[in-house]
């Protein structure tokens, strides 16, 4: 399927953004050329069909918003922890700290997979046991969370293999040990509060970024708020909308697959503004192995087109943005927990 027109909010038809990948299709050569056109585009695109069930999808949103629900005080028990694990407060990440005045107004809360404390590899960075809210608060959330991190995942494995044939690779090229086989996966509960934010005063739901490793998919409820600027260099930048569509995840590039690629693939710039509407989203981060050394692809480079960045190791690239944009990561700090701004 390619685009179509959809019915925005304010109610007139205008023609679909982005691509629409139906990944339930047989037909891998023509999914594989329909990733590689959007990549090439916008590095945004939607996936339907995945599989991952609407009544389960529903389940993940009520069991966020519950958790969001509880007071400050319980929230605060389960803090972002230095594996980057947890509640991140209102305003505790700052995307753009450029451009804008005070934090993200949103809450969030990370979980990354789920390592046993006895495993050598909890001791690697980003690694180990999750940080669960209690059970006799919320029953049953951490077992749907569990289950959907794992769909998630399995899914963005899929995507990746679409990605490494839309690149001419073979299909398993990042499957070699190394690469993805203990990536620093995070999903991340989001909740944004019912304000109005207002960019030209320098305040965000989320501010303008790029998503910094190989691809996120992103669950959103039916709020609008998601904006994409395809031109991140251009003088004015032009915001565009990106329409949720029920069922649908919206996919985008991260900065290391644009390395990898040679800036050949987009991880193109995006933002979310509030509208006086309560929003909740819940991207999944799926980004390579810490120790994983991203250099450009044997396809994405010539001598006429040399690569145009030298290697990186993962973890290094992930470690320095974080460290720009959390402030509460090192802190771990309980105290002075901020307020939603409206
Ligand atoms: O909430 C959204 O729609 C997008 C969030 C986002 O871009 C992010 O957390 O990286
Ligand atoms: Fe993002």
């Amino acid at each position: 399927m390619a685009r179509f027109w959809i019915l925005s909010a304010g109610m007139g038809w205008e023609r679909q953004l982005l691509e629409c990948i139906d990944i339930s299709s047989p037909d891998v050569k023509s999914l594989a050329l329909q990733l590689r056109k959007a990549c090439l585009e916008t590095g945004f695109f939607y996936v339907i069909n995945h599989g991952i069930g609407e009544a389960f999808m529903e389940e993940v949103f009520n069991q966020t918003r519950k958790f969001f629900e509880l007071p400050l005080e319980e929230k605060t028990k389960v803090l972002q922890d230095k594996r980057n694990r947890g509640y991140t407060p209102y305003s505790e990440e700052k995307l753009d700290p450029v451009k804008q005045i005070a934090g993200d107004s949103k809450e969030g809360y990370y979980i990354g997979r789920e390592i046993p404390e006895t495993d050598p590899r909890a001791n690697e960075p980003y690694q180990g046991p999750n940080q669960w809210p209690s059970p006799e608060l919320l029953p049953g959330w951490r077992q749907t969370m569990e289950k959907y991190f794992q769909e998630v995942e399995n899914l963005s494995r899929r995507l990746i293999k679409l990605i490494a044939i839309s690149l001419d690779l073979d299909k398993t090229f990042f499957d070699k040990p190394g690469m993805f086989d203990h990536p620093m996966a995070l999903l991340r509960l989001l909740h944004y509060p019912a304000g109005v934010t207002n960019p030209e005063k320098g305040e965000f739901g989320a501010g303008a970024h790029s998503d910094y490793g190989m691809l996120t998919l992103l669950a959103t409820d039916s709020v609008p708020g998601l904006q994409i600027c395809k031109e991140k260099d251009a003088k004015k930048q032009v915001w565009e909308d990106v329409q949720p569509i029920k069922g649908a995840f919206i996919v985008n590039l991260g900065d290391m697959l644009e390395r990898w690629t040679n800036n050949l693939y987009r991880s193109t710039l995006h933002r979310v503004l509030n509208h006086g509407e309560e929003r909740y989203s819940i991207p999944f981060f799926m980004e390579p192995n810490f120790d994983c050394i991203v250099e450009c692809l044997p396809t994405c480079c010539s001598p006429s087109n040399p690569p145009k960045y030298p290697p990186i190791k993962s973890g290094d690239h992930l470690t320095y943005r974080y460290q720009i944009t959390h402030k509460g990561l090192d802190a771990n700090a309980k105290e002075s927990v901020p307020q939603p701004v409206h």
